[in-house]
């Protein structure tokens, strides 16, 4: 399969206008199911070549968002790209160029990892699609589980697979949405490192993940809440906008049940305080979080001279910013 083609495509519409560098180009797309609007005036932009990741909570609107990019779904309203092709006209030429992964595993359990990958070969008119099925087995580390039912690989296997699956027609894009929820930890390492190593070769990919870890591992990434799209950037700069101030509260000489126990009667006090907007308990320690750096030093200030607390600055954390920003959002609609 060729890159994304120029001139006037089959379906009679004219190239939609986006400079080549970018991927994904979009306006304010809004989509509603009966009635509920699930995406809400949505931009955003990704370049060729990049892994971006899409965040958010249950619901928000992610894979919706994805479906209508692929051309799977009309935006009620909204315009946009994909691949330099029009969303809303050239949607048939997008999907010829786009690899999704969806939420579940959808090959065939019941013929091998060999099998299904010649299947797809053929389905998509892939020329020599032994060899292209062969090639795509050894690129993902499959050799040793060619003749093994795809039925009966792990989940971090099938996931890899499915991978394969969706690379094998030559796609510009890759659509994944949440490709490794409930894969081990290793599995997922090794997952993102061909995810890697496809954008290096050119492939842009849009990934969606609740992993705070695979977040890291993108060039950019977006925060979506309630339809929303609530941050938008690197990593790095989207904990700056934030403009969280964050302080970790650490019990010191108790352990156990005893820790245990002060800890949670702590976040229970710290959270009635003003100037306290966020308070999460990673083992024996606090996160606690505040919008207003002075408002939260005023409410620490009673906790500094207590000698069982270890109490230090720290820089919040992406999970701290995404849990501010939702909680941002709900209160906003309330
Ligand atoms: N075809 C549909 N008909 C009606 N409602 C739908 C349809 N598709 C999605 N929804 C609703 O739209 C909302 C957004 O769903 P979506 O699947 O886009 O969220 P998500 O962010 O991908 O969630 P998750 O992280 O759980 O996968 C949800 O409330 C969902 O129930």
């Amino acid at each position: 399969m060729t890159a994304a083609g120029e001139g006037i495509g089959p379906d009679g519409a004219p190239p939609a206008r986006a400079a080549p560098e970018v991927a994904i180009e979009v306006e304010n797309l809004c989509k509603s199911f009966s009635g509920r609007r699930v995406v809400d005036n949505l931009s955003m932009r990704v370049m060729r070549g990049q892994i971006y990741g899409f965040l958010g909570p249950n619901g928000s609107g992610k894979t919706t968002t994805i479906r209508m990019l692929c051309g799977l779904l009309t935006p009620d309203s909204g315009r946009g790209t994909c691949l330099g092709m029009d969303i809303l006209t050239q949607a048939r030429r997008i999907r010829e160029h786009v690899g999704y992964m969806t939420q579940r595993f959808s090959l065939y359990q019941d013929l091998s990892v060999r099998e299904n990958l010649e299947f797809v070969a053929r389905v998509y008119g892939v020329p020599e699609p032994e060899t292209a099925a062969a090639a795509a087995l050894q690129r993902l580390g499959l050799e040793g589980r060619g003749k093994q039912l795809a039925g009966a690989l792990s989940g971090g296997w099938k996931q890899r697979l499915a991978l394969g699956a969706c690379i094998l027609p030559g796609p510009d894009l890759l659509l994944l949405d949440e490709p490794t929820a409930g894969v081990d930890p290793k599995a997922r390492r090794e997952f993102w490192a061909q995810i890697h190593d496809l954008a290096a070769e050119g492939l842009t990919v849009l990934v969606s993940t609740h992993y705070m870890d695979e977040a890291e591992r993108c060039h950019e990434i977006a925060y979506i809440a309630y339809g929303k799209l609530l941050a938008q950037g690197t990593v790095a700069s989207v904990i700056a906008a934030a403009g969280l101030a964050t302080v970790v509260v650490e019990v010191a000489g108790e352990a156990g049940h005893e820790a245990g126990l002060h800890i949670t009667r702590l976040a229970r006090e710290l959270s009635a305080l003003d100037g306290v907007d966020m308070v999460a308990p990673f083992g024996t320690a606090l996160h606690v979080s505040g919008r207003d750096p002075a408002a939260l030093e005023a409410a620490l200030a009673r906790f500094r001279g207590d000698p069982r607390l270890v109490i230090r600055a720290d820089a919040p954390t992406l999970e701290d910013v995404f849990i501010d920003l939702m909680s941002r959002s709900k209160d906003e609609l309330r």
